[in-house]
């Protein structure tokens, strides 16, 4: 055969399987049966994947950032985030620092750090080992301008694991994984003090009672709170149980919230014990200012809005509405309700500045029904008249722990001393003055704290100490200036009735 025979030869045979290939793809894209071009797909595909599991036995799983059409960003993607920089992922080497979200445990001066992308790192969970690994695929090219998620590149975690640990994996590592993230971004997140507020349109009947928020950067922790250290013990034990306290709430069918009151008078430090306690357990403080929220239903919808891990605070509970009567009958609630729709301009009533909230929508926002929605939640009285409030606000259920906040007694006084003098001062004799003094006359913690702060560069220990004890002087002076008049008074009293009773006869 010549060349010029082989080359047509061969023009022939490519010609032929040309028009076999595009007869094939024309048959195949239009095969009318079904079933027959299932059938080849099935056996192609099953056979390519048992070569591919002996040749390659992992699993992956993809944790993409956005999901939803790539416009909601994925919350496991997030856990899986701060999953891969903790202790047990220390072998990333590459970090990628981004100034992040408030929630997302960044903003302000803090960084989110998370793995740079290529970087691999392995993880151990019950004798199997999985790989983790950081990647990104470039914007899309047909990118939505308003849609973040396709305007930059997408990033994802890709977890590789052998085959044999699919359960394990799947069932077990994920979930852990993903708690784990959740963990952390609770601890790393800018919490927040929430208070709400009322807006309403001028005539138009509009009104809202919404969240407004700011940083919660308070600096009081129980490390700086005098008080009684068995007293303080027992009430960090107290949160530590509650905290971890989700199965034993789930066991016996409780919503997982606590009550706490905290009473006594004005400057004892009980706004200062839920900046603590929001500081131990890193919550969330929604600060409720009870008189500008309009009616029962506005309360329910702000308690709906309050999110898990936070401390819900009513202060001064006994002056924030009329809640120390008995509760009302249901009649009397009934007409209450009538006057919420009165005061609801939204359904035709006038408009009223004074809230309408009842002792009984308080209760029910407590432990009714709804106050089972979201979990792990402290609701934290305020007053400094205990006596007032209805029994029925306080009773345990409502109210789990009662702390009463005293004046300054000589554990909280030693405290002080040490904390605002910087150095150690029990020796001195105007220290022995103070203590006994203290065992005579009612000094509250702040006003305490206030004698023995130092007020200009040449104050000294001792002149702060001198300082308080004439304080204490003087207020046991007055205490019993008070005492003689009220003895007094007490026996003008009785001199009046003497002499009422005489006259009598
Ligand atoms: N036990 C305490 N330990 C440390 N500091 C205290 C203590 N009690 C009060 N203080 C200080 O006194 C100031 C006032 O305290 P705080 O507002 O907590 O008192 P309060 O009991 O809530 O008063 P009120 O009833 O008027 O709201 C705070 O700046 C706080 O730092």
């Amino acid at each position: 055969m010549d060349a010029l025979a082989a080359y047509s030869w061969f023009g022939q045979l490519s010609l032929v399987v040309s028009v076999v290939a595009v007869c094939w793809t024309m048959v195949w894209q239009n095969l009318e049966h079904i079933r027959l071009q299932q059938f080849f797909a099935r056996n192609f595909n099953r056979r390519a994947r048992r070569l591919a599991a002996i040749v390659d036995p992992f699993l992956s799983v993809t944790f993409e950032e956005y999901e939803g059409g790539r416009i909601k960003s994925s919350d496991a993607f997030k856990e899986v985030r701060s999953y891969l920089t903790t202790a047990s992922t220390r072998g990333v080497r590459h970090l990628r620092a981004e100034s992040g979200g408030e929630r997302d445990g960044g903003g302000g001066d803090r960084l989110l750090l998370s793995m740079a992308k290529g970087e691999e790192v392995p993880d151990a969970f019950r004798g199997a080992t999985v790989w983790w690994s950081a990647d990104a695929v470039p914007p899309l090219r047909d990118a939505v301008p308003w849609s973040r998620a396709s305007r930059t590149e997408r990033r994802f975690y890709r977890l590789e694991f052998h085959e044999s640990h699919r359960d394990l994996v799947l069932e077990e590592y994920i979930p852990y994984v993903r708690k784990q993230g959740r963990a952390i971004m609770v601890q790393n997140r800018q919490r927040r003090l929430y208070t709400n507020i009322h807006r309403e349109g001028y005539d138009d009947g509009w009104y809202e009672d919404v969240w407004t928020h700011v940083p919660f950067d308070h600096p009081k922790t129980f490390d700086k709170l005098a008080m009684d250290p068995e007293k303080k013990k027992e009430i960090i034990a107290d949160l530590d149980m509650f905290r971890n306290g989700k199965e034993y709430h789930d066991r016996v069918g409780k919503p997982w919230k606590r009550g706490y009151l905290l009473y006594w008078p004005p400057g004892t430090g009980k706004s200062t014990m839920v900046a603590a306690m929001a500081n131990y357990l890193k919550y969330d403080v929604y600060d409720f200012e009870l008189t500008s929220v309009k009616t029962n239903t506005e309360l329910r919808k702000l308690l709906i809005e309050t999110k898990s891990k936070s401390i819900m605070v009513f202060e001064d509970i006994d002056c924030s509405l009329d809640l120390t009567g008995k509760r009302k009958t249901k009649e009397e609630e009934d007409d209450k309700d009538d006057d919420d729709k009165d005061a609801d301009p939204r359904r035709g009533g006038k408009k009223d500045a004074k809230s309408k909230v009842t002792l009984s929508g308080l209760l029910n926002f407590i432990d009714g029904l709804w106050s089972a929605c979201g979990e792990e939640r402290l609701i934290v009285f305020t007053t400094n008249h205990v006596d007032k409030l209805d029994p029925a606000l306080i009773r345990t259920g409502r109210m789990d722990k009662k702390i009463e906040m005293s004046y300054c007694d000589f554990e909280s006084f030693r405290f002080l001393a040490r904390m605002h003098l910087d150095e150690d001062v029990e020796g001195h004799e105007l220290f022995g003055a103070a203590r006994a003094l203290l065992q005579e006359v009612n000094m509250v913690p702040v006003d305490v704290g206030e004698h023995l702060t130092r007020k200009s560069v040449d104050d000294d220990a001792a002149t702060c100490l001198a300082r308080l004890v004439k304080a204490l002087e003087k207020a046991k002076e007055e205490a019993a200036k008070l005492e003689a008049a009220q003895a007094a008074e007490e026996d003008g009293a009785k001199g009046i009735v003497v002499q009422a009773k005489a006259d009598d006869n």
